[in-house]
This record gives structure tokens, C-alpha cells and sequence, in this order.
């Protein structure tokens, strides 16, 4: 690839996975990152030490040498963002999205000019190179912008291209989608306390049986529901175990997780809109 000199605007979790894994790829040198924030010091001291990338708090020498910007802020605190950085950024570069909810539209309209925008949602394992990320182009952003980043996101993972209206339901899915699986980790943790294991066992089948069942739906091709019927035995512990999972909502607490996640993306968005109104 060619060499692209980057800066973020953010340094919280989803930058810090986002480097670690370009980095990891060997994708990007860390001389040709810049990383910045709104005012933690401290938070860019560690990015320094850690990966050898720069910080700045200068936001115009930050932007100056850039090709893409990554902008990985909160959604509430784009509006304020953009103000502080529109005046240094060009039509020559670009800007990659992070940011759940938030429209290209919107971000041209806080821009005032026609930056290419390519709105991405990666997730938190791409900092192992195992992201699901999912990207669209603003009306700005030519095939060449999203090829870079697209080959950008595939160097930390798998890569879907959408229409700019299905990133609400993909960042439901997949970018808060590890969080739902941690979550029952941490439940499946505190069951086997209760049974009494040793946490370290149970840590470590609770592991291989994610990691074993993940590889299998990936290597065998099978539908889930296939897969869970070659170890349902009839009237066996499994059978036992999903049917209390049934009859306390599993399946429906699912399905409401990720449409709640779904809108609550919408509604980032429109927050942001009411805020530009203002
Ligand atoms: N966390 C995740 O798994 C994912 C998050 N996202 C999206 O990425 C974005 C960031 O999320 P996350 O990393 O979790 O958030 P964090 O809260 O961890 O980090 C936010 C960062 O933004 C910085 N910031 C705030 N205001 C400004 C500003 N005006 N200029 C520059 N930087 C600023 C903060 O700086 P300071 O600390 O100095 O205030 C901080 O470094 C969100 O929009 C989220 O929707 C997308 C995919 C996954
Ligand atoms: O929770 C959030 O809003 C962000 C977007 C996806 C993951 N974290």
C-alpha cells in the first residue's frame, strides 16, 4: 500500500484498536500517525510509549501533513470538533468515520465544504486484526477513497460495503457486538463461580468453547440451528439448558438488544441534527 500519513481526531478506545491493529499489520509506520484529543495529555504520552505514534494538541499542524483523518470522537462532541479543524482541512484529503449515528450528510453540513467522507464501522478486535467492519462513501467520496479504505479495514479484518442507511443496524450488530458477547461471558463466568470451578478452568473453557464454536459456524458452512441440534441430545443437558433459555427470553432479549442499539443509532444521529438546527 501506499504510504499515507494519518491523523486521528480522538484517541479513546475504538483509535487506540484501530492503530494497534494497522500497526500490527505492519500496514502504516507509527511516524506516519498523529494522534489527538480534545485535552489528555496523559492519553497521547501513552500512545507515544506504547506505539510510537506522535501526538499533537495542535490542531493545524496535526491536519497540515495529513492524507486521511480519522475522526474518532463522540457523536455529541463532533459538532465542537469540526468546528475547531474546518479551516485546515482541504478537498485533498479525506476522512474516515467512526462516529455511531452520525450521517456523512451531517458532517458535510458542519464541514461546509465537499471533504470525501467514507463513514466506517469497525469494532474493538481490530485491534487483533479481527474487526467486522463495515464501510459506505459520502456523495463526495469517489470508488478511490473507498478502495483505500477499504484496504485500510481489511488489513484489521473482514470488510462490507453498505448503503449509508444500513450503518445503524451494522453498528447494533457488529461495532457494540462484542460487547453482547462479553456480556455473557461475564454471566457464564459468574455460573461457574456459583458451581463452584476454579476460575481459571472455567475461564479457560469458557474461552476455547467461544473461540471452538465461532470456528465452526466459519469452517463448517452449517446453520446454527444445525449445529445446536448435533449436541442437543433428546432430553439432555443442552435441551435442559436452552429450553430455560427460551423461557426466560433469550432469543427476544437478542432481537430487542439489537433493535434498541439500532435506534438508539438513529437517534445519535438525529440529536446531532437538532444541535446543527440550534
Ligand atoms: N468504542 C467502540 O467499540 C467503538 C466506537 N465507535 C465510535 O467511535 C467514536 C469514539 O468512541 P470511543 O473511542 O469509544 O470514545 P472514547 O470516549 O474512548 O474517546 C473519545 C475521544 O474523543 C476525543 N475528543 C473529544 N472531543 C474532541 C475534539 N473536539 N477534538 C478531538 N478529539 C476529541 C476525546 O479526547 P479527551 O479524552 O481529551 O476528551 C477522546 O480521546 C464514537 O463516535 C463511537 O460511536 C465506533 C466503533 C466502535
Ligand atoms: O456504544 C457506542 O455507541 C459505540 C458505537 C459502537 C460501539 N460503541
Amino acid at each position: 500500500m501506499q504510504s499515507y500519513k494519518i491523523a486521528f481526531l480522538g484517541a479513546g478506545s475504538i483509535a487506540e484498536a484501530v492503530i494497534a491493529g494497522l500497526l500490527e499489520a505492519n500496514l502504516v509506520k507509527g511516524q506516519d500517525i498523529t494522534v489527538s484529543n480534545r485535552s489528555n495529555t496523559d492519553r497521547l504520552s501513552y500512545f507515544k510509549s506504547k506505539y510510537d505514534v506522535n501526538g499533537t494538541h495542535d490542531k493545524k499542524e496535526l491536519l497540515r501533513n495529513a492524507d486521511i483523518i480519522f475522526f474518532a470522537m463522540k457523536p455529541k462532541d463532533v459538532v465542537e470538533a469540526i468546528a475547531e479543524v474546518k479551516e485546515y482541512i482541504t478537498e485533498k484529503q479525506f476522512i474516515i468515520s467512526l462516529l455511531a449515528g452520525v450521517s456523512t450528510a451531517s458532517m458535510t453540513g458542519l464541514l461546509e465544504k465537499h471533504i470525501p467522507i467514507v463513514r466506517s464501522m469497525p469494532n474493538t478486535s481490530a485491534a487483533i486484526l479481527k474487526s467486522a467492519t463495515a464501510i459506505c462513501a459520502s456523495a463526495y467520496a469517489t470508488e478511490e477513497h473507498l478502495r483505500i479504505a477499504r484496504q485500510l479495514f481489511e488489513a484489521i479484518g473482514s470488510v462490507s460495503v453498505v448503503d449509508e442507511e444500513q450503518m445503524h443496524a451494522v453498528t447494533a450488530l457488529a461495532g457494540s457486538g462484542p460487547a453482547y458477547v462479553y456480556y455473557m461471558v461475564e454471566a457464564m463466568e459468574q455460573a461457574a463461580r456459583e458451581a463452584g470451578l476454579d476460575n481459571e478452568v472455567a475461564k479457560s473453557l469458557i474461552l476455547q468453547t467461544l473461540s471452538g464454536a465461532a470456528d465452526m459456524l466459519l469452517t463448517t458452512g452449517k446453520h446454527p440451528a444445525v449445529l445446536r441440534a448435533e449436541i442437543t441430545s433428546p432430553n439432555g443437558t443442552t435441551q435442559a439448558g436452552i429450553e430455560t433459555l427460551q423461557n426466560n427470553g433469550f432469543p427476544d432479549a437478542i432481537i430487542k438488544c439489537i433493535k434498541r442499539a439500532t435506534e438508539r443509532s438513529h437517534e445519535l444521529g438525529e440529536t446531532l441534527q437538532a444541535l446543527m438546527k440550534q
